[in-house]
């Protein structure tokens, strides 16, 4: 992966972590409305049962009021006839007035007694299942203040309905009471809800689940239908509280989504867990840096170094060596890069036979109790290259269980080096019970030379202890000429750095080696 490729796919990543949290949060929303309508719904269904439930009350009270009186045997209206019909009167609860007809026409009524000159009957503007006659906002002689009523007619008496009162909702003006035969009448409530008759279909449609519409009619009375269409005013009013708990569920989801979608990005772009990744996924990858004896110039061996490259771009070995110390996976690490490394290498025709190949390795893995099984190395030794194992100048190889795995370790053939020698924690003791082959001196005492400083005339002190120890010296971070003409001035026999080369490619390396012979 390129760097514009590694970009874009950042960017990719960033847009499909906003997509998901987009996402997300629609899906929450819209659950969250779901339910709230849900809710809702439910509430103002059970609103238009209850009105419905009071309309019938209504019809009933009429129905028993006017089947008790024509239950009497009058047949015409006489006083005590007026007397029964106002005590009835007073026991209705939803009956204001009653009267009583005669060959169509109207004799007496509880307000207006007994009529000098009977009334005609007006047709009815229909008539139920059972036979009663409805007159719709007829007008009303009786109540000034009540222009208009509700009358139903059965038998010989007809009553006088006191809708508005009874339903009690009158106010919202949002539910209307209606008859759908074949004609459309308005009963009570707003006439502008129904414009015409409604079909079955219109009223299954009306009541669809996602509707606040509800239309329920009364079996008794066919064809009498109370509509009850919630108004969006009245239903902001009522589910207020909740929608105000709604928007802050949806500003939360909203919030919380992002910070869980960024937080998984934050972690998924950490070093930890790209690092973690990358080992799972064996994404290290190996490049060899020539060393070369200073004598001849000639390549004789390399360095192995791991590099980490992924879609989010490079990780370097300074930030991933101490993260994978912290995963505790140094071992299996070492194993990865080492086995990576004999293949490539073994691989190469270019490489000569008995190149020297020297490996990192955890000082932490040499003071585990069991064996360092390095057996698969010389399994795969096929090119009899010389392999040595660097270590870093630590406390811990100093332990007695590191003086033993490198003992074991020498008496199967590896060499060892110790890495960044003259930085670290040594003593002289230790260096001889280690009984190290190589000593790297640290590029830090060869950078200094040309400053002539206190650090870079420790060199020659350096050059007497290995003569001491009899071990070679590699020098390390050679970047020019003059460098190497004073190393070798002192009669140090290896060194490695950018003048020879930088880490690169097994074919690279092996392009050196042949530029050398
Ligand atoms: N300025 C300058 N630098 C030079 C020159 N020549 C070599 N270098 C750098 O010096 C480091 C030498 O490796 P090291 O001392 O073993 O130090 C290594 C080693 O301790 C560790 N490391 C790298 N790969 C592995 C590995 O596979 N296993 C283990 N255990 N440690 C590794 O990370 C350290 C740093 O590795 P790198 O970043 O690859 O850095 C390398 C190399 O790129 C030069 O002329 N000038």
């Amino acid at each position: 992966m390129n760097k514009s490729d590694q970009k874009q796919y950042f960017l990719a990543d960033n847009l499909k972590a906003i997509g998901v949290s987009l996402l997300s949060v629609v899906g929450v929303t819209l659950l969250l409305a779901i339910v709230m309508f849900m809710f809702i719904r439910e509430q103002e269904e059970s609103r238009a049962t209850e009105i419905l439930d009071n309309v019938r009350v209504v019809f009933r009270d009429a129905e028993i009021t006017l089947d008790y009186l024509n239950a009497l045997p009058y047949q015409t209206c006489e006083m005590d006839n007026l007397a029964e019909m106002r005590k009835t009167l007073f026991r209705s609860r939803f009956v204001k007035e009653i009267g009583f007809y005669q060959n169509n026409e109207l004799l007496c009524s509880t307000y207006l007694g007994i009529l000098e000159e009977p009334m005609k009957e007006v047709k009815p503007d229909f008539y139920t299942q059972l036979g009663d006659a409805f007159w719709i906002n007829t007008p009303l002689q009786l109540f000034d203040k009540q222009a208009t009523g509700t009358i139903v007619q059965r038998g010989r008496y007809n009553a006088v309905l006191d809708m508005d009162s009874v339903i009690g909702y009158s106010y919202t003006q949002d539910w209307q009471l209606f008859y759908n035969g074949d004609q459309f009448y308005h009963m009570a409530g707003n006439p502008s809800l129904v414009g015409s008759t409604l079909s079955q279909d219109d009223m299954d449609a009306r009541t669809g689940y996602f509707s606040l519409q509800f239309i329920q009619c009364d079996e008794r009375y066919n064809h009498t239908c109370l509509k009850v269409k919630s108004d969006h005013g009245r239903v902001l009013d009522l589910h207020m509280g909740k929608l105000v708990l709604f928007v802050f569920a949806m500003l939360m989801t909203a919030a919380l989504t992002h910070m869980l979608t960024f937080n998984y990005l934050r972690r998924r772009r950490s070093l930890e867990s790209r690092v973690s990744k990358g080992l799972k996924e064996h994404k290290f990858y190996c490049l060899y840096q020539p060393f070369v004896n200073l004598e001849s110039g000639k390549v004789i061996g390399c360095e192995v170094l791991s590099r980490f490259e992924d879609e989010f771009g490079p990780i370097y070995p300074d930030e991933f060596i101490p993260q994978v110390k912290e995963q505790d996976m140094t071992w299996e690490f070492t194993v990865d890069m080492i086995t990576t490394a004999m293949r490539e290498l073994n691989e190469n025709p270019e490489i000569p036979e008995g190149f020297k190949v020297s490996f990192n390795l955890f000082p932490f893995d040499f003071t585990r109790e069991g064996c360092l099984d390095l057996d698969f190395v010389l399994d795969m030794n096929v090119k009899n290259f010389k392999l040595v194992l660097e270590i870093t100048e630590d406390e811990q190889i100093a332990t007695h269980s590191a003086v033993k795995h490198i003992k074991s370790l020498k008496s199967k053939g590896f060499l060892f080096a110790i890495d960044d020698f003259g930085v670290g924690y040594s003593n002289l003791s230790q260096l001889k019970t280690l009984n190290c082959d190589y000593l790297k001196i640290d590029r830090s005492f060869v950078m200094d030379m040309e400053d002539n400083s206190i650090r870079s005339s420790l060199i020659p002190h350096i050059v007497s202890i290995a003569e001491g120890l009899n071990v070679d010296l590699i020098a390390e971070g050679v970047e020019n000429i003059d460098q190497c003409n004073e190393l070798k001035g002192l009669t140090i026999g290896f060194g490695q750095g950018w003048l020879f080369g930088k880490p690169q490619s097994a074919d690279a390396l092996a392009k050196s080696v042949q530029g050398t012979q």
